[in-house]
């Protein structure tokens, strides 16, 4: 059936895209694109009053809503609405009074499953698609980057937990999957208190990994490119043991997957557990916080907003980049299959840094014109300091995933641009960038 959803993606073959997730190694995935995009949309789904408001409710007459309703269409049922009041810069929430159809499943079939940053970026994605699937999903986060507004859209679901807590402390519970995703992933993030991040990647990893031993369930570790630090092999296969500065900068995020791993090796060793690990390459798409400092949000977020796109050093640096769905995809696809080797999940596209600052510029000027706005200026690309141990090049070999989880990428770059670039401008219309991070992330001090 096709999609209902006026934004139409292809894949790279150019079939278009209407569903993700597949049934594989017993496991259905599968769901409409359109649903996802319904709760992708949900949490930010803030309309303006207008000043003649009457008893604090009526609405500017519904050119918001509509904009709004034609990526959810025949889903807006389900959308909760809150409303934004500038004059006095507060906001009125509301609470779902339904929740989107989940699957029934048989008892056999439905997991309990754990997620530990299940309200960042990464985790709320997989959220979703498990609580559309019909599981039971547990989701772990102390909010230092995630938010509870990724996953408040779920909050009262039967089926659906949210607990405050920080994985360097022990946590107890029933499972039969873990999916181990808490740590901070954007450079300026996990550099932010890097004590903090090596205690996370180490003490978190040790505490789950221990509640997989006792309660014998499924554990499956999110670790990252980084391992390779700044690569002498091009692209990177899994055998590769990487070039990482153990005392920069980076160090923290690196060494800390690195050794996140190590004990994951050590548990399966020693105590049997079941393991599975996703080597994950620059993902981006909805979600992601738009001042996290990545490449892509920063990029589209200033171009968005007429300012000059930075390109750090001289940009000829490459990167690969894979839209979250194809993601999720695998890491649901890795859980449940046999291979408990590392396993890379990314995209083969790789871009020079430049390169990718025109294509964004390219991409942001085609959705502005096609609905109607005209910047009073083109953004320009201006270049800032390379940060310390930037990594000059990165492209995933993902033989391996192709070869024992049969996935790969579907999305093109530049459809999943065209898609996460069309949302963060519906957004930036409906409210101003800076309060969308507001009711988002906050960067705190946490030890
Ligand atoms: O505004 C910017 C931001 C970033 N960049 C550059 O763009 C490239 C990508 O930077 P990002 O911060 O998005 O991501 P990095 O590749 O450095 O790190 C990422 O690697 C893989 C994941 O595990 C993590 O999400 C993250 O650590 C870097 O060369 C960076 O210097 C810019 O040129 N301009």
């Amino acid at each position: 059936m096709p999609s209902t959803s006026p934004v139409k993606v292809l894949d790279k073959s150019g079939q278009e895209i209407v569903s993700v997730g597949f049934d594989r190694f017993g496991f259905n995935s599968e769901v409409p694109i359109d649903a996802l995009r319904s709760l992708y949309l949900r949490s930010h789904y803030v309309v303006t009053s207008t000043s003649d408001k009457v008893d604090g409710d009526s609405l500017d007459p519904d050119a918001e809503e509509q904009q709004h309703a034609k990526f959810t269409k025949g889903l807006s049922a389900y959308q909760s609405k809150s409303i934004f009041y500038p004059e006095d810069n507060s906001i009125s929430y509301t609470t779902l009074a339904r929740f989107p159809p989940v699957k029934l499943l048989a008892p056999s079939q439905r997991k309990r499953v754990l997620v530990t940053g299940g309200a960042g970026f990464v985790g709320s994605h997989l959220v979703d698609r498990l609580m559309l699937l019909g599981h039971d999903v547990t989701v772990l986060d102390n909010f230092f980057t995630g938010s509870r507004t990724t996953v408040s859209h779920w909050v009262g679901h039967p089926n659906f937990e949210l607990v405050r807590h920080d994985v360097v402390e022990p946590f107890m519970i029933e499972c039969d999957q873990i999916y181990h995703l808490a740590c901070p992933a954007s450079p300026p993030h996990y550099q932010f208190n890097p004590v903090k991040t090596v205690k996370t990647s180490f003490m978190g990893t040790l505490n789950m990994l221990g509640l997989a031993k006792r309660t014998k369930a499924r554990f499956l570790i999110s670790s990252t490119s980084e391992v390779y630090g700044d690569p002498e092999v091009h692209p990177q296969p899994e055998d590769y043991w990487g070039h990482v500065n153990p005392i920069g900068d980076r160090a923290c995020y690196d060494e800390g997957k690195r050794v996140a791993e190590t004990l994951t090796y050590g548990y399966q060793r020693q105590d049997g557990v079941d393991v599975r690990v996703a080597r994950i390459f620059n993902t981006y798409g909805p979600r992601m916080n738009p001042y996290d400092g990545r490449v892509v949000s920063n990029f589209i977020v200033q171009a968005l907003k007429g300012e000059d796109l930075t390109v750090y050093g001289d940009g000829t640096q490459t990167r690969s980049f894979q839209y979250i769905h194809d993601l999720i995809d695998g890491l649901i696809c890795l859980m449940n299959s046999d291979e408990s080797r590392p396993v890379n999940i990314g995209n083969g596209d790789e871009f020079t840094i430049g390169e990718f600052a025109e294509l964004v510029r390219e991409i942001v000027e085609k959705v502005q014109s096609e609905a109607g706005d005209r910047p009073s200026r083109r953004v320009q690309i201006i270049y800032k300091t390379l940060p310390n141990d930037d990594p000059q090049k990165r492209r995933p070999d993902t033989s391996r995933a192709k070869e024992s989880l049969k996935w790969q990428p579907r999305w093109t770059v530049r459809m999943g641009l065209e898609e996460m670039v069309s949302i963060l401008a519906q957004s930036q219309k409906v409210l101003s960038l800076t309060f969308y991070v507001r009711i988002g992330t906050v960067i705190t001090g946490c030890r």
